[in-house]
């Protein structure tokens, strides 16, 4: 006898902390998963109540409360579908994260996530007790498994949910974007399906939270690890998955599958989420960004753009007289190009005024760094102001190549309340920055051609204090991102003083990062919450 079954993968894009708004979206997502697409049962992603991460909002009895007060409103509120739901779950003293299965008014299975990351950005096992039972729930005859994601990294919680009779598993998540996981997870899905022959349904979250960005993607895949259904990523939505069950073997149809998405195209709509939803979520109007002409600032005004449209991105040029006349048309064409408001603020008067008040304490010294980090940190309190004044929040415009060796002011460069690019080596801004005059021409080719520059003193480029960036962005990739030593980056055919340089930079400006403005993570170790090391440190000083 052949029967079938409809899920809903429900891409929800939700809020931390927002638990009224976030059940709203549930009973919202069911209510249309049973009207408008029929479906049995509607699966949401990880921690959906609390959205992910909720830190120590977890460690507030008012905020589990307000969790308990919620599931009971989807109980009431979503009749005719099942719904799978995550959220933390309380029960004698421990906590769980768990997911809920709700139907007809009643919780009808618990689920306690087995496997709690804590690496990265994750910290799972600071708020939650690991759970060790399975959880297998029937809809319309169909034995579903409960699992969490994470869980699916590993063997054993799929393994048991078989074991205690599931023949389709699904697993909530809220799996965040790097440039690696679309295929990470695919195989590693593919692993679990190999092992248990059970086909799985995976929802995850959308939107951007913080320095992370869930980028949905959710799928369905058959017992023999073919893609039935790949949702978009990069936007919310329900996705359908139609379940057939012939013989006593529950199978997935296949249905809309969305093609993969270039590795740019992928890191480029990533940073358009973060900063969209940072600065919605953080209700801003907009934001006010330094456009100096050089490819940095280019390009996250581009991202500004794209993510808030032209009429809340605000760019300021605040000249010096060691500002080209190149920089101000390059800054000039863009501006034009994206139709944005450009207002130009001289700031050589304050930059003199400065230095003749401080005549009398600096003395007789020469002009050096400190020079160029007064000028900076006026664009700062420049920029600062504006956003003080007409509320915009300032994009910093640093890259993952700087912050790296601290090549940046404090103060200066580095205000802002969010940092688009921090996670982005300068050599990968050169390729996103064509990756996005493909679509549209917006950058000159000059800006992307000519050598970077502070233009902070006469005739200055970034290479008078720093290795040639390819060599740079070689270096840091495999000392940050793979933990690779001195030995094993300079076997591999670099320059031991160049790479003793670079490590000792690193580790030397630590205390820079540790005040820096957030930004989105698209590698596997973003400075930041994924990658903590100690200010204060004697590694690495060579
Ligand atoms: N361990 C530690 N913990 C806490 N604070 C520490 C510290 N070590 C130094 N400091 C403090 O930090 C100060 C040094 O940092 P900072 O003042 O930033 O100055 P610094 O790092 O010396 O200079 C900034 C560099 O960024 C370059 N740059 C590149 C591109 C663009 C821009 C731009 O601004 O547009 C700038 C600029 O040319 C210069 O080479 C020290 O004077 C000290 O006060
Ligand atoms: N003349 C300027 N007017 C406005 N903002 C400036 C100016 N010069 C620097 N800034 C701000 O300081 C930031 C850091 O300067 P920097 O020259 O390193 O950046 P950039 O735009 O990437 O150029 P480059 O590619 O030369 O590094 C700029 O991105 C910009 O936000
Ligand atoms: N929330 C989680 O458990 C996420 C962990 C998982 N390995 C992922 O990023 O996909």
């Amino acid at each position: 006898m052949s029967q079938r079954l409809r899920f809903a993968m429900a891409q929800l894009n939700l809020l931390v902390g927002d638990v009224p708004g976030n059940t709203d979206a549930v009973i919202a997502a069911a209510t249309e998963a049973r009207d408008r697409l029929g479906a049995t049962a509607v699966c949401c992603p990880e921690l959906t109540l609390t959205g992910y991460p909720p830190d120590d909002l977890l460690l507030r009895p008012d905020f589990i409360a307000a969790v308990e007060a919620a599931v009971e409103r989807i109980a009431r509120q979503t009749r005719g579908i099942t719904v799978f739901v995550g959220a933390p779950l309380l029960i004698e003293g421990r906590l769980y994260n768990a997911a809920l299965v709700i139907r007809d008014g009643q919780v009808v299975a618990r689920y306690a996530k087995h496997e709690l990351p804590t690496y990265g950005v994750f910290d799972d096992l600071r708020y939650f007790a690991p759970g060790d039972a399975p959880c297998v729930v029937s809809v319309d005859g169909c034995r579903v498994g409960v699992t969490i994601c994470e869980d699916a990294w590993h063997a054993a919680p799929v393994a048991r949910a078989v074991d205690a009779g599931a023949d389709v598993i699904v697993n909530l998540n809220a799996s965040p974007f790097d440039q690696y996981k679309g295929t990470a997870r695919e195989s590693v899905l593919r692993e679990r399906i190999t092992e248990s022959q059970r086909p799985i349904l995976y929802c995850n979250m959308a939107g951007g939270q913080d320095e992370v960005v869930y980028d949905g993607g959710s799928c369905a895949f058959d017992a023999r690890g073919d893609v039935m259904v790949r949702a978009p990523r990069f936007e919310t939505g329900l996705y359908p998955v139609d379940i057939d069950c012939i013989h006593d073997r529950w199978t997935p149809l296949e249905g809309a599958v969305e093609p993969a998405l270039s590795a740019e195209a992928a890191v480029y709509e990533a940073l358009v989420w973060g900063v969209r939803d940072y600065i919605e979520k953080n209700r801003f109007p907009g934001v006010v960004i330094g456009l100096s002409g050089g490819i940095d600032s280019a390009l996250t005004v581009c991202i500004a753009v794209d993510a808030l449209g032209a009429d809340r991105v605000h760019c300021l040029m605040m000249p010096t007289r060691y500002t080209s006349e190149m920089s101000h048309t390059d800054a000039g064409a863009i501006v034009e190009a994206l139709g944005v408001r450009y207002d130009t603020v001289a700031i050589e008067g304050v930059f003199n005024e400065f230095r003749d008040a401080l005549g009398p304490v600096f003395g007789d010294r020469p002009a050096d760094v400190t020079e160029e980090n007064l000028q900076s940190r006026i664009r700062g309190t420049t920029l600062m102001a504006v956003s003080n004044k007409l509320g915009g929040l300032v994009l910093a415009t640093g890259n993952k190549s700087e912050m790296a060796v601290g090549y940046a002011t404090l103060y200066g460069d580095m205000v802002g309340g969010f940092s688009p690019l921090k996670d982005i080596f300068k050599t990968e801004v050169y390729r996103l920055a064509r990756y996005r005059n493909a679509i549209a021409p917006v950058i000159p080719e000059n800006v992307l051609t000519r050598p970077p520059s502070a233009e902070l003193a006469p005739d200055q480029k970034d290479t008078d204090s720093l290795p040639e960036y390819e060599a740079l962005d070689a270096i840091l990739a495999a000392y940050v991102e793979e933990d690779a030593g001195v030995d094993e980056i300079v076997a591999a055919g670099h320059d031991r003083a160049t790479v003793e340089q670079v490590v000792r930079l690193l580790h030397r400006n630590e205390y820079k990062r540790r005040q820096a403005a957030p930004g989105v993570k698209v590698t596997t170790k973003a400075f930041g919450r994924d990658r903590r090391y100690p200010i204060t440190s004697g590694f690495g000083r060579s």
